[in-house]
C-alpha cells in the first residue's frame, strides 16, 4: 500500500531556517527513494531560474511556476511522491484554491512540504499560511535571531519606507527583530516621520 501523504508546513519569519528545512527534508526523502521535486513561484526573483537558494547557500534545482494549479499539471504528467514549495506566500492564487490544490494532490498520495513567511514586515498574516496552519500535519514555526537584541526573532523588519507588500530581498533590506525591538523601532519610525512631517510644513510658512 502506498504510504499516506503528509502536509508539512514550515514557517516564521526571514532567515529563520525555512528554505533551510525545506532543503533538508526533500534530501532525506530523496535518500528515502521518494521522487521529489520543487516548486518556488516566478514573482521571486532573488535568485537565478532554476534554484531556490538559502541564506546559507543551499541549493535545490527547482521548477519556476506562475500559479500553484501547474503542480497538478506537472503531477498529471509526471511521477511524483512528494513535492516542495518555497515561498508559498508569493502565489497569486486565492488561498481556497492552493488549499483544494493541496488536498488533490495529497489524495494521490503526494507529500507536499512547504516553506513561507506567516507575517509580513507590518506583522499581518500572509493569508495563505494562516490557512495552511490549521490543516498541517506538521507545522514548524522556526525562529531567526533578533538582529537587535540576540533573542528569538518574531517578525521580519523593513529597511525601506517602501509600502508594497511585497519587496523581493535579503539582509539588505530586512532584518529578523524580537517582539519588543520590533515595536521599538516602529514607533522611532513613526516619530521620524512626524518630524519629517513637521520640518516640511515649517518650510511652507
Ligand atoms: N539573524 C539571523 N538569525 C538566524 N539566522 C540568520 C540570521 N541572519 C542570517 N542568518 C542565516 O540564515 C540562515 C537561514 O536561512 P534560510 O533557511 O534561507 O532562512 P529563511 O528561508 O527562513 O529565510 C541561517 O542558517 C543563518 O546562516
Ligand atoms: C517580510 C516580507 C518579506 N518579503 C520578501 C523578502 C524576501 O524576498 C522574501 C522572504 O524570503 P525568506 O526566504 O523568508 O528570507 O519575501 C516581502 O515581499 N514582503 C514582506 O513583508
Ligand atoms: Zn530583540
Amino acid at each position: 500500500m502506498k504510504k499516506q501523504a503528509k502536509l508539512i508546513v514550515h514557517t516564521g519569519s526571514m532567515f529563520s531556517g525555512k528554505t533551510t528545512s525545506l532543503w533538508r527534508e526533500l534530501y532525506r526523502m530523496k535518500i528515502a527513494g521518494y521522487k521529489t521535486v520543487a516548486f518556488k513561484p516566478s514573482v521571486d526573483s532573488r535568485h537565478e531560474d532554476e534554484k531556490i537558494i538559502s541564506h546559507d547557500n543551499l541549493e535545490l534545482d527547482a521548477l519556476k511556476i506562475d500559479s500553484i494549479n501547474d503542480i497538478l499539471e506537472y503531477s498529471s504528467r509526471n511521477e511524483v511522491d512528494a513535492i516542495g514549495i518555497d515561498e508559498v506566500q508569493f502565489f497569486p492564487d486565492n488561498p481556497t484554491e492552493i488549499v483544494e490544490c493541496f488536498l488533490k494532490l495529497m489524495k494521490s498520495h503526494i507529500t507536499i512540504v512547504v516553506s513561507g513567511l506567516d507575517m509580513d514586515y507590518k506583522a499581518r498574516p500572509f493569508e495563505i499560511v494562516k490557512e495552511l496552519m490549521p490543516i498541517a500535519d506538521e507545522l514548524i514555526k522556526h525562529h531567526a535571531i533578533c538582529a537587535s537584541c540576540g533573542e528569538d526573532a518574531w517578525v521580519s523588519f523593513r529597511k525601506s519606507y517602501n509600502e508594497e507588500r511585497i519587496e523581493i530581498g535579503a539582509q539588505g533590506s530586512y532584518e529578523p527583530l524580537c517582539r519588543s525591538c520590533y515595536t521599538k523601532k516602529m514607533k522611532d519610525r513613526e516619530k521620524s516621520k512626524n518630524q519629517i512631517s513637521i520640518e516640511k510644513y515649517k518650510k511652507t510658512l
